[in-house]
């Protein structure tokens, strides 16, 4: 079985929501991403979501368009991405990761070749941000022979129609854009993302991931109520960016440190 279907399979044995941190690969320099990811899952992380470096990041906020830009200093690109996930497999095994990024990079790599390199690496899923749903007919099958799930995002306002489609697509899980905006938004109203996600749920046997402006305890509590994974980014990257300067330890123990404390109060809901 795929590592992202064994993964929510175990969740929902438990009773439990997924908790999915989002970090920019490479930021604030290269050598902290690993160590992060370890301790990321140590503080009770489920499943990873690595941002691939890109210098146009159109769907993210100012936070996450600073960590590219942290990342991009250092030369961090989609080769460096992909070994830092194999040396993440050298020790574990069971976490998925879930590669989220826009296609420039993917298209220059290749198909065929990032497909391959990603399955090798240990990659177990993709979220393309740029890549309209209707235009996916050459990727999809490559993905799928390598066993890497494709996410696609549906928003508030993608329609019945669309969505059905979108999902047609998806395996692993599928990610609901909790609000209208950037990453890093302000405004999440979890009556609203209730509404939202029962009505995807009508449409598929998917889980599904809610993220967007979910920044303390309480929010990941809120939405885990209502849906099947918590995606965590801007509050995670703009802590990574406070602290650019510090030693790879103080940044790990801190980022990972505000997972623990919403895998807690997800844990108690
Ligand atoms: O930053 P937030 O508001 O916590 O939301 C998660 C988000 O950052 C992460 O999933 C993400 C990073 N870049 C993206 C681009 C599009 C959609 C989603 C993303």
């Amino acid at each position: 079985m795929k590592r992202i279907e064994s993964t929510f399979g175990r969740l929902q044995e438990q009773g439990r929501q997924a908790l999915i941190p989002f970090i920019t690969c490479g930021d604030p320099r290269p050598e902290v991403t690993l160590p992060l990811m370890h301790g990321l899952v140590e503080q009770g992380a489920d499943i990873l979501e690595l941002g691939i470096p890109f210098s146009d990041p159109m769907a993210d906020g100012p936070a996450i368009q600073l960590a590219n830009e942290r990342s991009l200093s250092h030369g961090t690109g989609l080769k460096d991405v992909l070994s830092i996930v194999r040396e993440f497999r050298d020790t574990n095994t069971n976490t998925p990761v879930v590669l989220m990024g826009y296609m420039n990079p993917i298209e220059f790599m290749g198909y065929e070749n990032f497909a391959f390199q990603a399955q090798q690496a240990g990659v177990d899923g993709l979220i393309t941000v740029d890549l309209p749903p209707e235009e996916c007919d050459v990727l999809l099958p490559i993905l799928s022979d390598h066993q890497i799930d494709p996410v696609f995002l549906l928003t508030p306002t993608t329609s019945k129609e669309r969505a059905a489609r979108i999902l047609s697509y998806c395996s692993g899980y599928v990610y609901y854009v909790s609000l209208k905006g950037v990453t890093g938004s302000n405004r999440l109203d979890v009556a609203d993302v209730a509404e939202k996600v029962a009505a995807i749920k009508a449409l598929t046997d998917l889980p599904v991931a809610v993220g967007f402006g979910i920044k303390d305890p309480e929010s990941a509590q809120a939405v885990a109520r209502v849906a099947d994974g918590a995606v965590v980014g801007s509050v995670l990257v703009n802590k990574v960016g406070e602290l650019q300067n510090s030693e790879t330890r103080e940044i790990v123990t801190q980022v990972a440190g505000i997972i623990g404390q919403m895998r807690t109060a997800m844990d108690q809901r």
